[in-house]
């Protein structure tokens, strides 16, 4: 019997098509779509992949059986979060540890983050003077470290949070995924060059992961950090996870959990300040709720809910997901071989004319109007490996975004449109939108 062949995409060398990938995952993709059908093929960084931006094709491969399917990242992601991270695993074992991992984000252990996500931001803008120019992103970035780190670690110290900051954003910085696709470069010259520097915050992280579950074994009960509620988690053979489990863990979850969240908020005070009436529009919606809102009363705005879902459907910080066959799949009526990459262009679908009228205008407007299947809107993914931190994040960009705007007011530094960089896996606004703080809006923080 023949091997299928995969479906026609385009024959430039496979370098630039990766080089054009990375440079605008949405263009490329778009184009390729338009040129050669759905699905076609292209060369990404991680080989030659089938990929689908329609919702169909989505539904196909986040509606198959997960046994179909190990990961496709293995080969860039794996250098950095270890083996055992969620974001690696196939089968039984993802299922089992998807289990033990999902509690702490959702529900009522969830909202018990409410104060502590609505706190850190009101400590994060503390430092602002009127009249400074700042980038909104550093403002995000430090809410979403300071909100992972707590929540996931309950550390409070002030110390050891300034020492869990440093260590986890130099590691973050050093990583890079063409220096891991590229494995040549994967060398140590005599201890200096990329790959050494990125071992050497590797070992860091790794010393103070360590030194925290030597500390933290024994003594969960009774404390509500989700690091706590991991070493209390048993599995369905009353195992409890082994150090090596629980680190790579960790990593993925500080790793997965801050810098996504981050983007997904600078992106929204991005669109906000330029586009004035959707900014008002919120200010009226937030007004009733007083000069510092509850949390849990700003969870529940539908236009503030709008705002973020609009922001993740025209900038979806993740722009594909991916899955490798490991056994033959049907894919849009093409039959994959086995071994095969398949994605859903996550930034395809969420531009779609069809779907979203006016794709590239920015209006949270239309997420009040209709509801979207999960196959037309998907910036966590989808299936059997949607984001588990996909509530978490939802619930921290609305408190932190509207805890800020409640209690302060910002214009912006210029009114150049920002341009999705990449940065790792991600795709953040390149200038991580600039704004100058106009002082705290009237009567809040009085
Ligand atoms: C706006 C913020 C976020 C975005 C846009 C985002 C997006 C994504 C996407 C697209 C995936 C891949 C899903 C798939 O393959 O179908 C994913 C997986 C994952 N995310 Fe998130 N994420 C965000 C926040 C978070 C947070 C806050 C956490 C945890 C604290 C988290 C933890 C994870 C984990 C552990 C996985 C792996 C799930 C699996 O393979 O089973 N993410 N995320």
């Amino acid at each position: 019997m023949s091997t299928p062949q995969l479906p026609p995409g385009p024959r430039q060398l496979k370098p630039l098509q990766t080089f054009r990938f990375l440079k605008n995952a949405a263009a490329f993709l778009s184009e390729c779509r338009s040129r050669y059908g759905d699905p076609f093929t292209a060369a990404l960084p991680v080989g030659d992949v089938v990929v689908t931006g329609d919702p169909e094709g989505v539904r196909e491969i986040f509606s198959a059986d997960p046994a179909l399917f190990e990961p496709l990242g293995h080969l860039i992601l794996a250098p950095a979060l270890g083996d055992n991270s969620l974001l690696l695993m196939g089968g039984q074992r993802h299922k089992r540890e998807r289990k033990l991992l999902m509690p702490p984000f959702h529900g009522e252990r969830m909202r018990a983050y409410g104060l502590l996500m609505r706190d850190i931001t009101l400590r994060a803008a503390e430092g602002l003077r009127p009249g400074d120019t700042f980038r909104a992103q550093d403002v995000t970035q430090a809410i979403s470290l300071d909100v992972i780190i707590r929540a996931v670690f309950g550390i409070e110290e002030p110390e050891r949070m300034r020492r869990f900051r440093e260590v986890l954003s130099a590691y973050m910085d050093s990583y890079t995924p063409l220096l891991m696709a590229a494995k040549p470069l994967r060398r140590s010259f005599g201890g200096v060059g990329p790959w050494a520097r990125f071992q050497h915050h590797v070992a860091e992280l790794d010393r103070m992961l360590s030194e925290e579950l030597a500390t933290r074994r024994g003594h969960e009960a009774g404390h509500e950090d989700i690091l706590s509620l991991l070493l209390g988690a048993r599995d369905e053979e009353g195992q409890p996870m082994t150090d090596a489990e629980l680190k790579d863990e960790l990593r993925t979850l500080l790793v997965a959990g801050h810098e996504t969240t981050a983007i997904g908020m600078a992106w929204a005070l991005h669109h906000l300040h330029h586009h004035p009436d959707t900014l008002e529009r919120l200010l009226k919606e937030l007004a009733p709720l007083g000069a510092v809102p509850d949390p849990e009363a700003l969870a529940k705005l539908p236009y503030l809910g709008a705002v973020c879902d609009e922001s993740l459907r025209l900038h979806p910080v993740v722009a594909v997901v991916g899955r490798r066959t490991v056994a033959p799949f049907t894919l849009r009526g093409r039959e994959l071989p086995v071994g095969t990459g398949v994605m859903a262009a996550i930034c395809v679908v969420h531009r779609d004319p069809v779907l979203y009228p006016e794709p590239e205008r920015f209006r949270p407007e239309r997420f009040l109007e209709r509801k979207f299947s999960p196959f037309e809107y998907l910036p966590f993914g989808g299936g059997a490996r949607r984001c588990i931190g996909a509530a978490f994040a939802l619930y921290e960009m609305r408190i932190a975004l509207g805890t800020l705007l409640a209690t302060h007011r910002f214009t912006l530094a210029n009114n150049e449109p920002e341009r999705p960089v990449r940065r790792n896996i991600t795709h953040g606004p390149g200038g991580g939108v600039e704004l100058v703080y106009q002082g705290p809006r009237h009567g809040a923080l009085a």
